[in-house]
């Protein structure tokens, strides 16, 4: 099957090796619905276009059930031979995604943590190596890991909202493999500042700043998305899987070799005394703001 060709020969583009540093140390998302409805695809009026909308009440978090739905819903998509695009967006008014499920990191069930950061890994590598075109329709805010959903798309639309790495705000630091997606989209000093200050841009900024691709109106969202993907669609798509390989499959390559580690790392890291007073802390301002 041409993804799994695809995505097999991203993942193995560059065996080049790292070694993974971690720097930091440091309430309840809802939703009624069970984990299948949180994620729906769509086709379009153009069958090589498809769309994939986040639906996760209130907040697109991601839990370790949302993250395997999108990457599920990813595959499926890929399976179809005929789909050469998706494009990614919120059915939520005004939140694209909010990033980690907090409730997954604080006071964190120990055996559940490790998977949990396993499905963000792999939601990483299903989207950011996706054989796809993948158009981000970024229609509400995009903090944290939201963020690495947009940064994962090729091409990235905003109508509003804010978007960046905040995780700073919250006495950690993001894991490696986002924070260089970030340096490699906005180049090293800009995302220094940003990082450091856990910058969140509106959509001007993020524009000049080079995070997004283009500022749309509201109600045009989702034209312009399905314009671009066209665009995107008209490249042979030979070329469009090999440009991604040349641009990520290094990055991708990296994390896969290093995943374990990067497991390790991170329980260890959120299972501090010190980061659970942070979130818990961070937890109570979210509800507090909202009064
Ligand atoms: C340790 C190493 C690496 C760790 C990597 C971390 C990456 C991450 O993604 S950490 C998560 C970072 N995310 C955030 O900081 C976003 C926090 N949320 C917000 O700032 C706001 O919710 C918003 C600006 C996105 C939207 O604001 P709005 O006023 O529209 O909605 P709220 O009333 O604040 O939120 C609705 C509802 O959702 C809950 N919620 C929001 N974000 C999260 C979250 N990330 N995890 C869990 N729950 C979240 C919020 O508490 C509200 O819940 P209630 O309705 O029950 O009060």
């Amino acid at each position: 099957m041409m993804f799994q060709q695809s995505s097999r020969s991203l993942l193995d583009a560059s065996k080049k090796s790292s070694s993974f540093r971690w720097t930091s140390s440091v309430g309840r998302t809802f939703s009624s619905r069970s984990p299948q409805d949180w994620v729906t695809t769509e086709e379009t009026d153009d069958p090589s276009i498809a769309i994939l909308k986040m639906n996760r009440a209130p907040a697109n978090t991601l839990s370790l059930e949302m993250c395997t739905e999108i990457s599920k819903a990813i595959k499926e998509l890929e399976s179809n031979k005929k789909t050469q695009a998706v494009i990614l967006t919120s059915s939520l008014p005004t939140i694209f995604s909010a990033g980690l499920d907090l409730t997954e990191l604080h006071n964190p069930d120990k055996d559940r943590l490790p998977a949990f950061w396993g499905a963000f890994q792999q939601l990483y590598f299903d989207l950011y190596g996706s054989r796809l075109a993948t158009i981000g329709a970024i229609n509400g805010h995009a903090p944290a890991a939201g963020c690495m959903l947009a940064l994962s798309c090729d091409y990235r639309i905003m109508s509003k909202g804010n978007i960046g790495l905040n995780e700073s705000k919250l006495g950690i630091c993001a894991p490696p493999w986002l924070g260089q997606q970030f340096i490699d989209t906005i180049g090293l000093r800009k995302a220094e500042l940003a990082l450091n200050m856990g910058t969140l841009f509106d959509t001007k900024a993020a524009l000049d700043i080079g995070l997004i691709d283009e500022i749309v109106g509201e109600d045009d969202v989702m034209d312009v998305a399905k314009t671009r993907a066209s665009q995107w669609v008209a490249i042979p798509a030979p070329a469009r899987v090999a440009c991604k390989e040349l641009t990520r499959g290094r990055q991708l390559n990296e994390l896969k070799e290093n995943r374990k580690q990067d497991v390790d790392h991170f329980c260890s890291f959120v299972n501090q005394e010190a980061m659970q007073r942070n979130l818990g802390f961070y937890f109570e301002q979210l509800a507090k703001r909202k009064k």
